[in-house]
């Protein structure tokens, strides 16, 4: 029957009938107009290739920054860039962003972006499991750091950093990154491998552990099993990392001690749906330890150290108030430095997050599309992004954009702040821990070391920069700063 028979059909019904009836064909003329617009107006985003077949891969080793910068400037916040047979597509700014971080990990996933880390986490772990076995190792993950789990850790935060700096003289000159990266290494190895590592086998283990960490080059991430003397290196290490920690783990279970630390509870987890309820081996506990390890060495290390170049050069604006802040505490809590004081520190919480929105250590987060979805842009073009693309969110490009953030390349704290807080206006604006599904689990564990550190230097010396303020390297896998001296002069705060 055609369309204008269909009516005439229609008309021929009973009253009631007839109503249904046409209230049914109208609303299924609407869907075919709705596919149809769809259709004609939702297009693939467009192509960013300065020069065909070689431009995005010129572009990429160029640098990642400059490729989404020209991209962006070219084609706005949705573009694709062909790499050799792959095709790259960046989602810049909040407007493009929910789905990147909303989705589930059928639509979105990590483990083909992310599966370059096998080697290092090891087989049976996270990038190396399906979706399923890695949701229940990322619940214990998340299980362990719980804020009432947190409330454990932070005595040995304070204990370490207060014997770390009780070792520096009266006054000197160091290179900050390099130190704070030392003691956050030591509080690592203190809260997540626990009592046994940190007193017996620390220099052994962080030995291995820089032999992991330089196994890691932006040429691992294509090639991770290249045979280069760095990945044999790599591979020898987490060999002898299996080792000490299956002696580790066993002489644990043996003596029936109890601590307070990540690798008690990976010992103690247990698989609900997966692996028939079975608790979790030796070699799966020594692949989460390894992989908490890479999530928060360098990116604590790393934002520690803007945190204080930042409070170095706007000592007026931000330091003085950081310090009254301490001096404001102690007069209330003495020198007791405890989850509720650190959670007093709203300054010092605004400058790192600051630090961390200028200079985010991870300035790229991968996804590879399982299906095809629809974005739309602040101006309002839809586009549909194709299955099969590789799919890219970037906080250091993001957190500069203009529309987001107000004088975005300026450090002003005060922005996450009552009354501004611009993070606010808009869900996903600020992504340095990343966002929605995936986000980080370490934040907070992330802010209370890092508050933990700086509250212990800022109540026992005085700083000032040796060397201009230091350029990110953008060309690391993790991004940090370059190297940069501080000058340090002890004195104790007068409350
Ligand atoms: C300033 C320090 C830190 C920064 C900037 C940071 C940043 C991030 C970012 C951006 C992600 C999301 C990755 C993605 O979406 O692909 C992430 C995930 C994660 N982070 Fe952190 N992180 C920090 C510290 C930590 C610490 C200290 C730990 C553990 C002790 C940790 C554990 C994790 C874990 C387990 C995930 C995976 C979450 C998931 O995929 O569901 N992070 N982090």
């Amino acid at each position: 029957m055609d369309f204008i028979g269909l009516s005439e059909g229609l008309q021929q019904l009973p009253a009631p009938l007839f109503y249904v009836g046409a209230t049914v064909l109208l609303l299924v003329s609407l869907l075919i107009l709705r596919v149809a617009s769809n259709h004609m107006t939702f297009k693939a985003p467009p192509v960013y290739e300065p020069i065909p077949f070689v431009g995005g891969l010129i572009k990429f080793v160029q640098g990642p920054m400059r490729l989404m910068s020209d991209g962006y400037r070219s084609k706005g916040e949705v573009f694709t860039v062909p790499l050799a047979h792959k095709k790259m597509t960046f989602l810049l700014g909040p407007h493009v962003s929910a789905h990147f971080f909303k989705a589930n990990d059928d639509e979105m996933s990590q483990q083909e972006v992310y599966e370059f880390n096998v080697p290092t986490f090891g087989k049976g772990v996270v990038f190396d499991v399906d979706h399923k076995v890695r949701a229940e190792q990322f619940q214990f993950f998340a299980a362990a750091l719980k804020t009432a789990k947190l409330h454990t850790y932070v005595p040995y935060f304070v204990s370490e950093a207060t014997e770390f700096f009780g070792k520096w003289d009266q006054q000197g000159v160091v290179e900050l990154q390099t130190e704070l990266s030392h003691l956050i290494i030591l509080t690592a190895s203190r809260t997540l491998m626990g009592r046994e590592v940190r007193e017996n086998m620390f220099r052994q283990v962080t030995d291995l552990y820089h032999d992991l960490d330089m196994g890691m080059l932006p040429i691992s991430v294509m090639f991770p099993y290249l045979p280069i003397e760095a990945h044999r290196k790599r591979d020898r290490a987490r060999e002898e990392l299996s080792k000490i920690f299956a002696k580790v783990i066993q002489a644990r279970k043996a003596s029936g001690a109890q601590e307070n630390d990540l690798l008690q509870h990976f010992i103690e987890s247990r698989y609900r749906t997966v692996y028939n309820g079975r608790m979790t081996n030796e070699e799966e506990i020594t692949g989460f330890l390894i992989a908490t390890l890479f999530a928060g060495q360098h990116t604590s290390s790393i934002t520690s150290s803007w945190t204080g170049y930042f409070m170095m050069t706007h000592k007026e604006k931000w330091m003085k108030p950081a310090i009254e802040e301490q001096k404001r505490l102690m007069r209330e809590h003495g020198e007791e430095l405890s989850v509720e004081v650190l959670n007093k520190m709203e300054v010092l919480h605004a400058i790192i997050t600051e630090a961390l929105r200028l200079f985010p250590p991870l300035i790229m987060l991968l996804r590879k599309a399982k299906t095809s979805f629809s974005v739309t842009t602040s101006k309002g073009q839809q586009y549909v992004v194709p299955k099969g693309h590789i799919i890219f969110a970037s906080p250091a490009f993001s957190h500069r954009l203009a529309g987001v953030f107000e004088r975005p390349d300026e450090f002003e704290p005060d922005r996450f702040q009552a009354p501004r807080e611009e993070d606010k206006r808009r869900p996903f604006s600020f992504i340095g821990f990343g966002a929605g599904r995936h986000g980080c689990m370490g934040s907070n564990f992330a802010y209370l070391q890092i508050k933990t550190i700086w509250s212990v230097m800022l109540r026992n010396f005085d700083f000032e920069m040796v060397d201009p303020f230091p350029q990110a390297q953008y060309n690391s896998l993790v991004v940090g700063p370059g190297p940069c001296r501080v000058k340090y002069m002890r004195r104790k705060l007068k409350v």
